[in-house]
């Protein structure tokens, strides 16, 4: 996977060879032939302002094509991003002539700042090859958007996937179970009319997903359409004409988009864990959905539930009831689940839960048949598609697993109790506050304060009994700063780890761009970069910028913090904007410790500057025959 040096490695023939020299994170296993054709070089002549980088995955859907001479609609390749260039409010040619030394027709495009939002979206369009009609959409073509963002994932802010909307769905429910431990915002989005006619939904959707995955944290994949932001694998296809075509009916939205975008981030499904990103890229296809009817035939449920079917989503009556007289049908379902299939029982209503409040529904449980809860189809089937696809997994712990809450995809109970009153009620009332939006306002402003002096004073109880009151720990202060910056940069771990198992994500920039990672460097806490590294952190930033960062370390013999970026993941061979490597900055101020470790990391002792000046020249204008010695030796060594 690229690393921090993302920005001058976007290039087509990095991105089109595995062999790129890129530290790859765990994933179980690696689908082969990747097709790149569309991501651009992102060479950065200097940084205009705040930025985010998104990849766009466009697999093709309405919203990218085009009519026919017969009016019939077909996507057209290779002609995506050049129509995107010419409409100045999804490309702002002005900008990326100042950002781009040559800006081309292969570099990311621009969009134009969006007033209230703190961060620019600069983004690369990587086109599928073909582009496809969702219809045509197989469980390969989910493989290879997993395997295009597990790639690309240290190099972008956020992902946005342009794909068709007659099987999203599908398409959103897997994804959310194939990306383990996401910490980075996944947004599929689409549209009915195509992007480039005059009167169409597909602009808007797709400049709203474009700013979401840059601007906002929400670590789950997500369906953007019309005005909602929604679960993945919550969302449905409701209808085949509105531009509000999508709904989840079992779960309310993540945001609202009107004039502003408001998210409710306490509805967001943190993995509460520290494990780093990983790729699940093996799906079982013996799976099927089985929808009942009134007189279905024994001959119709013995077919969906033969060898080599191993799972089946049973699409019940209301809340989970099947015809229970049926003896021919109750026996071919005992027999498949005696056989080891995994039937899951979901209900065809759109709305609401299986219940086992019949004995036509409870008698399911009875031979063995598994609740799906509220899951939507799409998310039941693809989720057993997921389960049965690890192999390591016996089978009681895939039963286990089909009836848990893997990525908010199913109610199992009650939300937790909140404290009996409500902190900001009672703070509320004494303000003569009462409506919803100034408790929330209250809340997002109180809250905050609250959890990060209860973080300053490494006080974790103080911060569970915030928890209790309602406080949403993945909350932003007026600087945009979570908790876990405030921690990584009190530097107590203990605090940090608990915020981290809490789901605060690791990810989170502030207003300066600085990360929870950044922090723990700053005052050079290895323990804590260990364990950010661990879950996945990782260093953003241009590597001009960090190679300046290492020379500046350097020339001060901050050997302590030059051992902080290399847990962090950095290379220590990075270069400054003059072309300098910390060697030659340790060499000119005569840090003999620091030249000693600059050399044991492999930095190469030959670099020479845009002056044409190598380390050793550096050590000799600093009149330092010690370290030139010390370097002569090296490379006498290691030439
Ligand atoms: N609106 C759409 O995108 C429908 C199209 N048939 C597709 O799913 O690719």
């Amino acid at each position: 996977m690229p690393n921090s040096l993302c920005d001058e490695k976007f290039t087509l023939e990095a991105l089109d060879s595995p062999q790129n020299g890129y530290d790859s994170p765990q994933k179980e296993s690696h689908p082969a032939n990747i097709r790149k054709n569309h991501i651009a070089a992102n060479s950065e002549a200097h940084v205009v302002g705040r930025e985010a980088n998104v990849l766009v995955i466009y697999t093709g859907g309405t919203i990218g094509m085009v009519r026919n001479k017969a009016g019939a609609l077909e996507p057209i390749p290779n002609r995506f991003v050049s129509e995107l260039r010419k409409y100045p409010n999804l490309h702002d040619t002005e900008y990326a002539a100042k950002k781009f030394s040559n800006a081309n027709a292969r570099t990311p495009l621009v969009l134009p700042l969006v007033s209230k939002e703190l961060r620019r979206i600069i983004y690369s369009v990587h086109e599928y090859e073909p582009l496809l009609d969702s219809s045509n959409m197989t469980f390969q073509d989910w493989l290879q958007i997993v395997d295009d963002i597990w790639q690309f994932y240290q190099c972008f802010d956020g992902f946005v996937i342009l794909h068709g909307t007659d099987t999203l769905a599908y398409t959103s429910s897997a994804l959310s179970f194939m990306l383990e431990n996401l910490g980075k915002t996944v947004i599929v989005t689409g549209s009915q009319i195509p992007i480039f006619e005059t009167r169409t939904d597909g602009r808007d959707n797709f400049t709203s997903a474009l700013i979401i995955a840059g601007n906002y944290t929400i670590p789950e994949v997500c369906v953007l359409f019309g005005a909602k932001l929604i679960r993945g694998n919550r969302a449905t296809k409701m209808n085949t004409s509105s531009l509000d075509a999508f709904e989840s009916p079992n779960c309310p939205p993540i945001a609202k988009i009107g004039i502003n975008v408001e998210v409710d981030y306490r509805s967001i499904f943190r993995p509460c864990n520290d494990l780093k990103f990983s790729a699940h890229t093996n799906l079982n296809e013996n799976v099927a959905l089985l929808r009942l009817f009134p007189s279905i035939s024994t001959a119709a449920i013995k077919a969906a539930l033969q060898p080599p079917i191993e799972g089946v989503v049973l699409q019940t009556f209301g809340s989970g009831n099947i015809p229970s007289i049926r003896k021919d049908l109750m026996q071919e379902l005992k027999l498949a689940a005696e056989r080891g299939v995994i039937i899951v029982n979901c209900t065809q209503c759109n709305v609401g839960s299986v219940a086992g409040i019949y004995q036509t529904g409870a008698i399911l449980s009875e031979i063995g048949i598994l609740p799906g809860f509220d899951m939507t189809p799409e998310a039941a089937l693809t989720k057993l598609a997921y389960v049965l696809g690890k192999e390591t997994w016996s089978l009681d712990m895939k039963k286990q697993m089909m009836q848990s809450n893997l990525r908010g995809e199913l109610t199992l109970s009650k939300p937790a109790e909140m404290q009996e009153e409500d902190l900001i009620e009672a703070v509320a009332r004494s303000l003569r506050l009462s409506t919803p939006r100034e408790l929330d306002q209250l809340g997002a402003t109180l809250y905050p304060a609250m959890v990060n002096t209860a973080v300053v004073a490494q006080d974790t109880n103080k911060i569970k009994n915030l928890q209790s009151y309602g406080a949403d720990l993945s909350a932003v202060d007026y600087d945009q700063r979570t908790a876990l910056h405030v921690a990584c940069s009190e530097g107590s771990l203990e605090v940090v780890k608990f915020l981290i198992l809490n789901g605060v994500p690791v990810h989170a920039r502030d207003r300066q761009d600085r990360t929870p990672l950044m922090e723990a460097i700053s005052i050079d806490h290895h323990e804590i970069i260990k364990f950010l590294v661990r879950c996945g952190a990782h260093i953003t930033g241009s590597s001009r910028g960090i190679g300046e960062q290492l020379c500046a370390a350097a020339a001060r013999g901050f050997t302590n913090r030059l051992q902080s970026y290399k847990l962090a993941g950095v290379d220590l061979s990075q270069i400054d904007p003059s072309g300098r490597t910390a060697l030659h900055l340790a060499a000119l101020h005569g840090h003999v410790n620091t030249v000693i470790f600059l050399l044991e990391n492999s930095v190469d002792a030959s670099v020479q500057d845009l002056l044409g000046l190598t380390p050793i020249d550096y050590a000799k204008k600093g009149s330092y025959p010690e370290v030139v010695e010390l370097i002569e030796k090296h490379l006498a060594l290691d030439p």
